[in-house]
């Protein structure tokens, strides 16, 4: 039997479980992921955008709209922000942060002072917004590396099938 030519790459291991965490969100609009990586290809932190530990996903808002203390906004944790502090408790310098979304200005502070040195994203859908100008911008000042992420497969499916393994 020779070797599986199939199997995806770290990139797509590494998103996949970003957007893996991304299932957990309770946000029925927009769920993101985030997965941390090490030099030596290790994951050292994930997360996903909700509520932070305490508050109750049913008692506080998900609207995207209307008055702003009953939008989801001023309360949910983004995932990457999730994912630096659910870190194992190591130094995240050198690290790498696998994200669905580029990162908003606030997280990308986070980013910054972690030590995180590389972002890779898939998608820049609010590259025209202004948190997000302002997020490129100290990314960039910072020497982080930006890459936008292209896929060799457009998906991978997972079965929960025990016949399937
Ligand atoms: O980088 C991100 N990471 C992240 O977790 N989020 C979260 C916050 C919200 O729960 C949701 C964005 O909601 P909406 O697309 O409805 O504005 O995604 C949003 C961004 C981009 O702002
Ligand atoms: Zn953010």
């Amino acid at each position: 039997m020779s070797k599986r030519t199939d199997y995806i790459s770290w990139d797509e291991y590494f998103m996949g479980v970003a957007l893996l965490s991304g299932k957990r969100s309770k946000d029925p609009s927009t769920q993101v992921g985030a997965c941390i990586v090490n030099q030596q290809n290790k994951i050292v932190g994930v997360g996903y955008n909700g509520l932070p530990i305490g508050i109750s996903d049913d008692q506080f808002p998900w609207q995207n709209e209307g008055n702003f203390l009953e939008t989801k906004y001023p309360y949910v944790c983004h995932a990457e922000l999730n994912a630096i502090l659910n870190n194992i408790g190591i130094n995240l310098s050198g690290c790498k942060i696998y994200t669905a979304l580029f990162p908003c200005n606030e997280c990308s502070k986070a980013i910054i002072q972690s030590g995180i040195s590389e972002v890779i994203y898939l998608s820049d859908k609010y590259a025209g917004k202004e948190n997000f100008i302002a997020a490129k911008r100290m990314l960039q000042t910072a020497g982080i590396r930006l890459r936008k992420m292209t896929p060799g497969v457009n998906e991978v499916t997972l079965s929960f099938d025990e016949k399937g393994v």
